[in-house]
């Protein structure tokens, strides 16, 4: 295990720039998500990573050894770094076990513990070893999947990197093949980078995560540290749901005020921007909502069932008619208490985030 850097990495296609002066650390044996829209450039850092594409500018290095910088590019074959595509990538015609065997170096497969390193690597990613004579038509896409990460640490690489690899399979599938692909590389001890479009993939994967745009790298930190203090509204909004209403700093307190009543501040972002006008970032978990009595500071524009749970659509009374809607969910049983044009009250746990007025 060995830790992975990238500096000042920037990527064109033809004229278009794609990645623009990314630098980004992951710490031998941790586990890194890249996240960010379709389109963000996020399959190419790890093409860059790799060895399938080449940089522009800026270097890539692998402990001690340089893999890609101005004058230097290590072929992908020798930089010693498993790949999983978003669909696996497996060969049709190879059994399990075939498959496998195809991740290690050709001189050694065909040494005779070689069956033993697939069955090693099989468990580590799950897989029943009644499977190893099966094609991979004959799997399910949690096991393809799973199988195209066992054929990647056979040859007990330094690095792994992961395209979306659970993209293409349903939400419960999704999140047991996770798992157990999180488990796997726990147990294997390799630095991984995963890419994915999907916020809670990407906060839950390992201890760090990369937020991405229009080819910056513009967050990068524990999961928990970038979804409590986003470095903007749309990064917050990005990375799971957020509201946002106008604030207005009272005095000195570090309070603001809002369509909600009197907030707390949490972090402030707004950099020394001294001017009164704010918005105010808060997470809909931060909010309870309650039909009895109390401040009274919104009314339900609407109860929509949504199966587990009901959603209520909240106008804040300070904001006249003309305040956003804030979407706020309660339990499905919860939801006939409620009614349209009901006066409820909403009380902020936890403070908010500050940015600076549109
Ligand atoms: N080989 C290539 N030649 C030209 N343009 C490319 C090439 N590869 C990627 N691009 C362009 O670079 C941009 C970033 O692509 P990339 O695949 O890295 O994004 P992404 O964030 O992984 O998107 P997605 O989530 O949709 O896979 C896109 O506009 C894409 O069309």
């Amino acid at each position: 295990m060995t830790t992975l850097s990238l500096a000042g990495v920037s990527k064109s296609f033809g004229r278009v720039p794609v990645l623009h002066d990314v630098s980004l650390t992951v710490a031998a044996g941790t586990r890194t998500a890249v996240v960010g829209a379709s389109g963000s450039g996020k399959s190419t850092l790890l093409r860059l990573i790799a060895g399938f594409e080449r940089a522009d500018a800026g270097s890539i290095t692998l402990g001690a050894t340089t893999l890609a910088a101005p004058g230097r590019f290590v072929p992908a074959h020798r930089r010693g770094i498993g790949y999983v595509a978003q669909d696996g990538a497996l060969f049709p015609h190879l059994t399990v076990e075939q498959n496998i065997r195809f991740g290690l170096p050709r001189r050694s497969r065909a040494r005779e513990d070689l069956p033993a390193r697939v069955r090693e690597v099989m468990e580590l990613a799950s897989l029943d070893a009644a499977l190893a004579r099966r094609y991979p038509h004959q799997l399910s896409g949690g096991q393809q999947q799973r199988v195209a990460l066992a054929r990647a640490l056979a040859p007990r690489p330094e690095v792994v990197l992961l395209d979306e690899p659970f993209s293409a399979l349903d939400t419960g599938l999704r999140e047991q093949t996770r798992q157990a692909v999180i488990d796997a590389l726990e147990h294997s001890v390799v630095t991984t980078v995963l890419v994915t479009h999907d916020h809670d993939e990407a906060l839950s994967f390992g201890r760090q995560i990369a937020v991405i745009a229009d080819g910056h790298l513009v967050q990068s930190g524990a999961p928990s540290a970038v979804f409590d203090n986003p470095v903007s509204t749309e990064i917050a909004a990005f990375l799971g749901a957020a509201i946002v209403l106008p604030a207005e700093v009272v005095g000195s307190s570090g309070d603001v005020d809002c369509a909600l009543g009197r907030v707390a501040v949490r972090h402030d972002r707004r950099d020394g921007v001294g001017r009164a006008d704010a918005r105010l970032l808060l997470r809909p978990a931060q909010l309870e909502v309650s039909a009895a009595n109390g401040t009274h500071n919104a009314v339900v524009e609407d109860v929509r069932a949504r199966g587990s749970h009901a959603e209520l659509l909240l106008r804040p009374a300070a904001g006249g008619g003309g305040a956003a809607l804030i979407p706020l969910r309660v339990p499905a049983h919860e939801g006939p208490a409620y009614q349209t044009g009901m006066k409820v009250s909403v009380i902020v746990t936890g403070g908010g985030v500050l940015y600076p007025g549109d």
